[in-house]
């Protein structure tokens, strides 16, 4: 992959592909994948038809890439990106693109997209609603009180790092390695730049902020307890909220799901439905916007990203970019060396950027040298295990 922004050239790398035996990668695609497509039919009982089209997805994620069907809604953009891959393996082509298409292809065996009765239904939505009724996601609501009431910049910082670590709680990542939920966070983060982000947004700002979400369930919950801080203090005149179009990656987060969260919120009650009351309040009168582009369910990067998404986000104060697969898609799902200037890879984006990010994939930039060497040599599933994070801006 070569990225070259004109003004700031940045070295090139190559694309992270998945045929290493037993590199992270290759453990999504052959271990994974077929574990959700288990996991879905465990959790919904599909018809008859249904299941024989998963147990051909899992025939075909065993062989070479197929195309969608010829009466895909999508058929002619999916043609577009998949040229290149059409016919390959699967472990032979980019990562990022991959999984991509693996969920556009159980959504379409599920018949999420068809004008049967199973359109619009969530193959995801039982693991996320569950999520919502764990103890954990219990013990957040419960602390949200000494949130709100701490001093302004105390809570805003605590509202960013539970919307950071919230990205722990990532439905795919936890099926892959059910262990990792119970590993111990590493606090002390491997970049830090949130003194900068709240630069950006210092007191009375009345900025426009944007956040790109992820996960639905735990993580959205505290990227909304973030978001009600950022409108209450004034840091923030406007938010806008990017969310997914249809479900994707497990447990990204839709319309529907945010309005469960908003649900779960005003049922605790207390300072939690006091938060859902506000940003309900903020939905109608339009300083919350709810946006769902269909890019952020494409293979692509966002170095690609549509004429029309560029200048919404390009009014931006600060675009808040949560999450693992986003920062990929960020910087570039690449091979990079993980000294790589961050601002630099970065420069392309319309917007100043706020990247928080667990680490749950290969990818790393903008670490100090130091710092890699120390984890290198102290903690060698740094990359991929959940238990680092970064708070990288680019401002
Ligand atoms: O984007 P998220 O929810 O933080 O993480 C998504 C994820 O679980 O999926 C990818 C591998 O399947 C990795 O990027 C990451 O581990």
């Amino acid at each position: 992959m070569t990225i070259d922004e004109g003004q700031h050239p940045v070295p090139a790398a190559a694309a992270i592909v998945s045929n290493v035996p037993d590199s992270f990668p290759w453990g999504v695609l052959t271990r994974r994948h077929p574990e959700l497509i288990a996991t879905v039919r465990r959790l919904v009982p599909y018809p008859p038809a249904i299941q024989e089209s998963l147990d051909q997805l899992l025939v075909t994620i065993d062989g070479t890439i197929p195309p969608l069907p010829a009466d895909a809604h999508d058929r002619a953009a999916w043609q577009e990106w998949a040229a290149p891959y059409l016919g390959r393996g699967w472990l032979d082509v980019p990562f990022l693109w991959s999984e991509s298409y693996f969920y556009r292809l159980l959504l379409e065996a599920t018949g999420y997209f068809s004008s049967g009765p199973w359109a619009g239904i969530d193959p995801f939505a039982p693991q996320k609603t569950a999520e919502l009724d764990t103890p954990d996601l219990a013990r957040d609501l419960g602390d949200l009180d000494r949130l709100v009431t701490a001093p302004e910049q105390a809570g805003l910082s605590a509202a960013l790092t539970a919307s950071l670590w919230g990205n722990r709680a990532d439905l795919g990542f936890r099926m892959s390695d059910p262990s990792a939920q119970g590993k111990d966070q590493v606090d002390d983060l491997v970049a830090d730049d949130s003194a900068e982000l709240w630069r950006l947004l210092g007191a009375g700002t009345q900025g426009q902020v944007h956040l790109v979400a992820d996960n639905a369930g735990r993580e959205l919950t505290a990227d909304l307890v973030l978001i009600d801080r950022l409108l209450a203090t004034g840091r923030a005149a406007t938010v806008t909220l990017h969310l997914k179009p249809h479900p994707y990656y497990v447990s990204d987060a839709t319309t529907t799901d945010l309005l469960q969260v908003l649900r779960r919120l005003e049922a605790a009650g207390d300072t939690a439905g006091d938060i859902a009351d506000r940003l309900g309040a903020a939905i109608g009168d339009g300083r919350l916007q709810v946006r769902a582009h269909a890019f952020w369910c494409s293979p692509l990067s966002f170095h690609e990203l549509p004429a029309d998404l560029a200048t919404q986000l390009a009014e931006a104060t600060v675009v808040i970019i949560k999450g693992d697969l986003n920062y990929r898609r960020l910087v570039g799902d690449a091979h990079w060396d993980p000294t790589t200037s961050f601002q630099d890879l970065t420069s392309y984006f319309p917007a100043p950027l706020a990247a928080l990010r667990t680490l749950k994939s290969d990818v790393a930039v903008g670490v100090d040298p130091d710092r890699l060497t120390q984890l290198e040599a102290n903690t060698p599933g740094w990359r991929t295990d959940g238990t680092h994070a970064v708070i990288h801006v680019r401002s």
